[in-house]
């Protein structure tokens, strides 16, 4: 799977253990920085794989920051972006099959380098299940962000 991951100071180190692994398991990671642990602000790096989201050149997005909060909250300011912040195997998986989330976001200072994998393999491995029901309310997610002109 195409995959553009980022990450803050906070999250770089995490960051780097996550492309690593992902790479070694097959999938295809743009690795969109940081490339250090110089302080550096949270929105440039979740709008950095929200960008490459949102013109369809990657099919998920992963993104880290201390917490998780901040970069969530950037990702979601761009159109077509659905991201979540999961520190649990159930909502990772869960948020793809019944809300078509397309970016992950981890808090680097909450979770563990092993947890944070098992949650970004179960987001990864999950696929949106169409139910009617589901389709309904993520059609409603984008005729909100249609109503209020997002843009990236
Ligand atoms: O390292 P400092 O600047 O204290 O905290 C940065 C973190 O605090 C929150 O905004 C974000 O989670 C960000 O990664």
């Amino acid at each position: 799977m195409r995959v553009a991951v980022a990450a803050d100071h906070a999250g770089f180190s995490l960051k780097q253990v996550l492309v690593a692994a992902l790479r070694a398991r097959g999938h295809d990671v743009q690795d969109l920085g940081a490339f250090d642990a110089t302080p550096s602000d949270y929105p440039d790096f979740a709008v950095a794989v929200a960008r490459v989201l949102s013109a369809g050149a990657a099919e998920r997005g992963i993104v880290v920051c201390g917490s998780g909060v901040g970069v969530a909250a950037a990702a979601n300011k761009l159109p077509g972006v659905i991201a979540g912040m999961c520190h649990d195997t159930y909502s990772a998986h869960q948020g793809v099959e019944h809300d078509q989330m397309n970016v992950l976001a981890l808090g680097a200072r909450v979770v563990g380098e092993a947890l944070a994998l098992e949650i970004a393999e179960a987001f990864l491995g999950a696929r949106f299940d169409g139910v009617a029901r589901h389709l309904r309310r993520v059609e409603k997610l984008r005729a909100l962000e249609a109503r209020w002109g997002r843009d990236g």
